[in-house]
Parts: structure tokens; C-alpha cells; sequence
């Protein structure tokens, strides 16, 4: 059966930066990189899951813009991720890890030295088109 998982993924903005989290060991995708985020769950908004997910991650608070970075579906061994991401700036704390085993701030030319799990390549490389976030 297709398993359709519906995912949302952070693009965290702090000084022209971009916040990119490494999976840990024993999950899906292991040490792959990602933006923080997840799964959203019934009844929420995409930005409801992201504040969610984030409190939950990295403990912090983020504003999420409204609008769509970038959508995106990858077929992977075990399901569907259906992957939207969303612009978030920094509100209040500083992120700590609670579930992933590194991170890191790299500038949007930077981003191809991770290895992506890859349902993020188009919001990669829409990133490193843009050249500046701010
Ligand atoms: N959070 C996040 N998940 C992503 C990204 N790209 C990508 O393929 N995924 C996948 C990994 C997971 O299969 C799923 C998100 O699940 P999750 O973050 O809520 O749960 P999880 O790590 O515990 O995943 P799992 O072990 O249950 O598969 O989407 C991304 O940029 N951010």
C-alpha cells in the first residue's frame, strides 16, 4: 500500500544563514541532513506543525511566513513524503538538539557540502539560486 506522510521543514533564517539538522542513528534517512520539522498531525495547519515541531526539536519559538517556499514529493522506500517548506525566523531562544545528532548554520551557497535526504533537493537548490536569504 502507498503510505502518504505529510511533511512540513523549517527553513530557519539568522543572519543570512540557514539552520541545517543531521538524523540520527536508527531512524529513516539516517545522518541524512534535513530541515527541522515533521510530520503534521490532524487537525493542524502547516504552521501550527512547525511551531510544533520546533518547541519540540530545537526549543525555541519561530514566526513561520505564510507562504510556500517550496513543495516537493519524493517516493522513498518506505512511503510518499509529500515535503513543504516554509521561510521561519527566530523568536525566542536558541536552538538546542533534542533529537539530532548535529547542526549546522551554512550560508545558501554552502548548502551542497551536506549530504540532503532527497525530498530537500529542490528547496536546496532553489536556496543556492538565491544566493542571499535574509
Ligand atoms: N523533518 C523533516 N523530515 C524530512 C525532511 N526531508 C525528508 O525526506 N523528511 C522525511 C523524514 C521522515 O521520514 C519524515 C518526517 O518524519 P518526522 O521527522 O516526523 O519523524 P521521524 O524523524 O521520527 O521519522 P521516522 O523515523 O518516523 O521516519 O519526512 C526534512 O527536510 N525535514
Amino acid at each position: 500500500m502507498l503510505k502518504e506522510i505529510t511533511v512540513v521543514g523549517a527553513i530557519l533564517i539568522e543572519n543570512g544563514k540557514i539552520l541545517c539538522a543531521q538524523r540520527g542513528e536508527g531512524k529513516s534517512l539516517a545522518y541524512l541532513w534535513e530541515f527541522p520539522g515533521g510530520k503534521i498531525e490532524s487537525g493542524e495547519s502547516s504552521q501550527e506543525a512547525l511551531i510544533r515541531e520546533l518547541q519540540e526539536e530545537l526549543l525555541i519559538e519561530v514566526d513561520v511566513q505564510p507562504d510556500v517556499f517550496e513543495q516537493t514529493s519524493y517516493q522513498y522506500d518506505f512511503g510518499l513524503v509529500q515535503l513543504t517548506t516554509f521561510i521561519c525566523f527566530l523568536k525566542k531562544g536558541t536552538p538546542q538538539l533534542t533529537e539530532h545528532i548535529a547542526a549546522e548554520w551554512l550560508e545558501p551557497k554552502e548548502l551542497n557540502q551536506l549530504e540532503w535526504a532527497p525530498a530537500d533537493i529542490p528547496t536546496v537548490e532553489k536556496l543556492m539560486e538565491m544566493g542571499i536569504v535574509e
